[in-house]
């Protein structure tokens, strides 16, 4: 009996460190606003998750649930196994926001030192993360003066480093023109067939073709569908994810 618990609880344990995010009844109130309400999410591990949505549908709120800055008024958010922001994921999640913390003043070298010494990261893993996200023939100059795509690799250099398992990247491709946004997709690629987690929200719906997963909010913070793109496609008959998107908002209204 005593091994039959035992087998159960590790069982149970495994199919936890699965899951690189598992979210139960979820709610979350910002201001007067109710952003999340009842969300249940499971992310499994070692691929590209698109969380996308309209502009206010609560992507970046569900982000800093999963990060563990947010404070929620009810629900369980687990990361990697262990509770959203706990001491032990510390530098096992990366996140980067929206804004991103790059010193303009520093070059990359010195901007990836510093996070380096201030996250704990060896400072091997400084060159490892430029070559990661191509910078090296940019690592000697000032961040000011990089472009915008450069910038946007200088804050995924610095998320890569100390080798998280799970990146929670916040709009990286906002601003960026096509050829930019493709690049970072293909580094975002890389990151993942190294075998990291990675969470990317766009408002973009093209983008979802470089995603191997898709999560669909939708004002009010629901969750309209979790699927891969081609299985939402055959779903909906739609040609691409923004129709397929439409299409579901309307299956929904006509049903509510
Ligand atoms: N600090 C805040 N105080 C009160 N309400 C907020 C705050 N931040 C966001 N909200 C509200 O929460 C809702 C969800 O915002 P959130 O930023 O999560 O959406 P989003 O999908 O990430 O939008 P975007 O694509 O524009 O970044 C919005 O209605 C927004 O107005």
């Amino acid at each position: 009996m005593m091994n039959y618990v035992g087998d159960t609880t590790a069982a149970l344990a495994s199919q936890q460190q699965e899951h690189a995010i598992q979210i139960r009844d979820l709610r979350v109130v910002r201001g007067e606003r109710t952003v999340l309400d009842g969300l249940d999410l499971t992310v499994g591990r070692g691929s590209i998750t698109g969380l996308l949505g309209p502009s206010g549908s609560g992507k970046s709120t569900l982000m800093r649930a999963i990060i563990g800055v947010q404070k929620i008024v009810s629900g369980k958010v687990t990361v990697l196994g262990a509770p959203a922001g706990s001491v032990q994921l510390r530098d096992r999640v990366a996140y980067v926001t929206q804004a991103p913390s790059v010193y303009q003043d520093l070059t990359v070298r010195q901007n990836l030192a510093y996070f380096a010494d201030v996250l704990g990261a060896p400072r091997s893993d400084v060159d490892r993360a430029i070559d990661q996200v191509d910078l090296a023939s940019y690592a000697d100059k000032l961040a000011a003066n990089l472009s915008g795509g450069q910038f946007s690799r200088v804050s995924l250099a610095v998320a890569l480093l100390g080798h998280p398992e799970l990146l929670v990247l916040d709009e990286p491709t906002v601003g960026l023109d096509p050829v930019l946004r493709k690049e970072l997709w293909d580094l975002f690629g890389r990151i993942a067939s190294d075998g990291a987690t990675l969470l990317v929200s766009s408002h973009v719906m093209d983008e979802a073709q470089r995603c191997d997963d898709l999560i669909l909010l939708r004002e009010g913070g629901m969750v309209l569908a979790h699927d891969t793109l081609s299985n939402l496609l055959e779903r909906t008959g739609a040609a691409d994810a923004e129709h397929a998107f439409l299409q579901l908002v309307s299956e929904e209204e006509i049903h509510a």
